[in-house]
């Protein structure tokens, strides 16, 4: 599962190089001593290549590191995150954090045009063809936006393995923007690991393992830091 506030502790004393990509002869963006034994927090992003570290032991006179995968971080280093207070989500009608849901009632208006949820947003993206887009967009319930979502006869638009993400974002920033009951909700959850508990869905949520990507709940997080403190 991928997680924007993944805390580790390292085994031994570290230099840890953050860099912005994975390109060659890039330049450390941030660098940290840590002390054997301490704790480090990184923020995953969705891109997986901004998923490595340069991790340089401290003691290494000859300053050579090496990249660090995210395997090779759980390899080297316990992860502290605390799972025991993790909150998991899943349908609308889940009390209180159904609201969480894609498909929670909870629509927002964006670039002059209303969506009766995310999900409406999010399946109707999909498409550029104007007339697929509107049949999604007027879909009776968010269950209805994500069949026609998944069935249309006209294919989706080819760089959408590319935008989703992006285009998920967005749904959640314009539906957490408009309704300030559910924005204090999220800020309520502090830091508490968000989870989409969907048992279908390996992208989105954790599904039927529990081992699947999660990057619902990890927007909503990333979402929540970026909410100022009341
Ligand atoms: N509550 C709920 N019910 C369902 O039936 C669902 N599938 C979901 N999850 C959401 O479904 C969307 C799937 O997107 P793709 O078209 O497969 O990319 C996504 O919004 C999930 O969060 N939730």
């Amino acid at each position: 599962m991928i997680l924007p506030y993944t805390t580790y502790k390292t085994s031994k004393a570290l230099t840890v190089k953050a860099y912005n990509g994975a390109a060659p002869g890039a330049v450390p963006v941030a660098t940290a001593e840590l002390a054997a034994g301490s704790s480090f927090r990184i923020a995953l992003d969705n891109d997986p290549g901004a998923e490595q570290l340069q991790i340089l032991p401290a003691n290494d006179t000859h300053g050579l590191y090496y990249r660090i995968s995210r395997q090779q971080l759980g390899q080297d280093c316990v992860l502290t995150t605390d799972f025991s207070t993790a909150i998991y989500f899943y349908t609308p009608q889940e009390q209180p954090f159904g609201v969480f849901s894609n498909f929670s009632p909870h629509g927002f208006s964006h670039l002059g045009q209303y969506f009766a949820t995310a999900e409406h947003y999010y399946q109707s993206e999909k498409f550029t063809d104007n007339t697929c887009k509107q049949q999604v967009i007027r879909a009776a319930t968010a269950k209805d936006a994500a069949d026609l979502g998944k069935t249309q006869s006209i294919a989706i638009r080819p760089d959408w393995r590319l935008v989703k993400i992006e285009v998920m974002r967005t749904a959640l920033e314009r539906k957490f923007a408009t309704h300030a009951g559910i924005r204090d909700l999220l800020r309520s959850t502090g830091e508490r690991l968000l989870i989409e508990n969907s048992p279908f869905d390996n992208f989105w949520g954790i599904g039927r393992t529990g081992a699947g990507k999660n990057h619902l709940g990890t927007l909503l997080m990333q979402l929540r830091a970026t909410l100022p403190h009341q």
